[in-house]
């Protein structure tokens, strides 16, 4: 894997103290689960948090989702825990991203596999492009989504957009899902109450900086096809002086998601790093077929009862 490298992106002051720009028709970002105004501290950090992420112009924040009444969500099922399986996370830590536990295994499984995954799962049904509201604006989203929770009456919404939800996961994402939680993988402990499929269907699909909401605490992505650009930038700390030389500082690591890997985002990623995949006009290798991503997820809603 590449070195980390230091952010060479220089910005002007005025573009630093202006509200960052908006694109109509580029409509991405994260996923906002419906208690994100919720004050309560998840994985320590404040859910509020979350929703004021930074952006570039190429990318539409998502404004936070009104959170429907707790009686509307189910129990769990069984306790969300991240994954702490030792043989995977001291062998697959990313390094440079400041101890962030970001974990990347390139190989989980082979090309055939993946190719037959990413197949089974483009013919799926549920595939549609959201329609977004950003600024009263309506736009329609790059990427085809399709959303799976394995309980009904999991919730989403992002910009405006109430994401269709369909339960349960289809037979193959219950398998894969199963596949990851094995003793050989993530651990058999670790399982997830969603899982949201993206299609990339070329180069000129991408989805922009942002940081998904913290009560995505655990976010497990299997990459199937073209292998894309993966970039991860470090936040600015709160109330650090704004300026090119501090922006330098900043760390930031890129590199492509092979088909077939599993990346791991958990703790306080998504508090301390943006992520994205950009647009990549030109082709590279491998880059005949789409990509599909699975981001299975574990959702926590502050104010739902669990059953322990
Ligand atoms: O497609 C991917 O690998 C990432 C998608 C993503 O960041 C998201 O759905 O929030
Ligand atoms: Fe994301």
């Amino acid at each position: 894997m590449a070195e980390p490298r230091r952010s060479s992106r220089q910005r002007s002051l005025v573009e630093m103290l202006a509200p960052p720009k908006r694109k109509a028709g580029d409509g991405d970002g994260e996923l906002d689960a419906p208690a994100a105004r919720s004050k309560r501290v998840t994985m320590g950090v404040k859910a509020e948090d979350s929703i004021k992420d930074e952006e570039t112009s190429a990318a539409v924040k998502h404004e936070d989702a009104s959170a429907p009444g707790s009686s509307s969500r189910p129990a769990l099922d069984a306790p969300l825990v991240p994954v702490t399986r030792r043989e995977f996370v001291e062998r697959y830590r990313v390094e440079g991203l400041g101890g962030a536990e970001v974990y990347y295994m390139p190989d989980w499984i082979d090309e055939a596999t993946a190719e037959r995954w990413r197949i089974e799962l483009d013919a799926l049904p549920q595939w549609y492009r959201p329609h977004l509201t950003v600024y009263g604006r309506t736009i329609q989203q790059s990427r085809h989504i399709a959303a799976f929770s394995t309980t009904p009456g999991l919730p989403l919404k992002y910009s405006g957009h109430p994401v269709e939800m369909h339960s349960p996961f289809p037979p193959l994402l219950a398998d894969i899902a199963a596949q990851l939680a094995t003793p050989e993988c993530l651990g058999a402990d670790v399982h997830f109450n969603h899982a949201m499929l993206n299609r990339y269907e070329d180069g000129s699909v991408y989805i922009g900086k942002h940081s998904d909401n913290v009560e995505n605490q655990v976010i497990v992505t299997v990459s199937l096809g073209a292998p894309r650009l993966w970039i991860m930038r470090e936040r600015a700390p709160r109330g650090a002086k704004k300026d090119a030389a501090a922006n330098d500082e900043l760390l930031e690591k890129r590199w492509r998601l092979a088909s077939g890997s599993v990346l791991v985002m958990q703790g306080d990623v998504q508090r301390r790093f943006t992520h994205e995949i950009p647009r990549e006009p030109k082709k590279s290798a491998g880059w005949e077929r789409p990509r599909i991503s699975i981001t299975f997820r574990q959702l926590v809603y502050p104010d739902a009862p669990t059953k322990r």
